[in-house]
């Protein structure tokens, strides 16, 4: 079964007026492609909060997550740092993405080009309840490579 979507409310500023809003570019995309509202060249190494010229709110219970195109990471380096970026229900700024060149060469990035993606996922929060000593398991400690290559 679908799940039913969920409504996020978008606050066009206006530096983003004209913009297309974040989009499913095909009838199965898991993630909205999200567009810059400005141009912006990225040196090697270089990273920087792109903005999106909007300003969303999450219905409680849910965040955004902001996750890079493969498209842009195979052909030029260029990923989101922070992948996946985390939009809070209560966060009412811009929405920023915070793209980082990992290759060789500059990237351009014009008004309008899709720079990212927006995935709306639900949130279990927990609560923490501090013991002293803690179950024992057949793994124990061992992790970061322990179970071989
Ligand atoms: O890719 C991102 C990541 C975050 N944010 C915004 C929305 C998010 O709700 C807020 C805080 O993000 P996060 O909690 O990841 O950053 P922080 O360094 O912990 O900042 P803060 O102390 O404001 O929570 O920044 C973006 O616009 N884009
Ligand atoms: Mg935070």
């Amino acid at each position: 079964m679908i799940p039913a979507p969920i409504t996020i409310l978008l606050k066009r500023l206006p530096h983003g007026a004209g913009l297309p809003p974040p989009a499913y570019a095909t009838e199965g995309a898991a993630g909205m492609d999200v567009v810059s509202a400005v141009d912006a060249v990225l040196a090697p190494g270089a990273r920087a909060a792109i903005e999106t010229g909007f300003a969303i709110a999450i219905p409680p219970g849910y965040e955004v997550q902001v996750r890079p195109r493969s498209g842009l990471a195979l052909k030029h380096g260029v990923t989101c740092l922070n992948t996946p970026g985390t939009i809070d229900s209560d966060y009412r700024g811009e929405v920023k993405v915070i793209l980082a060149n990992l290759g060789q060469e500059p990237f351009a990035i014009a008004r309008g080009d899709r720079i990212a993606q927006l995935v709306p996922a639900p949130v279990q929060r927990a609560v923490l309840d501090e013991v002293d000593t803690l179950e024992d398991t057949a793994r124990g400690s061992g992790g970061f490579g322990s179970t071989g290559r």
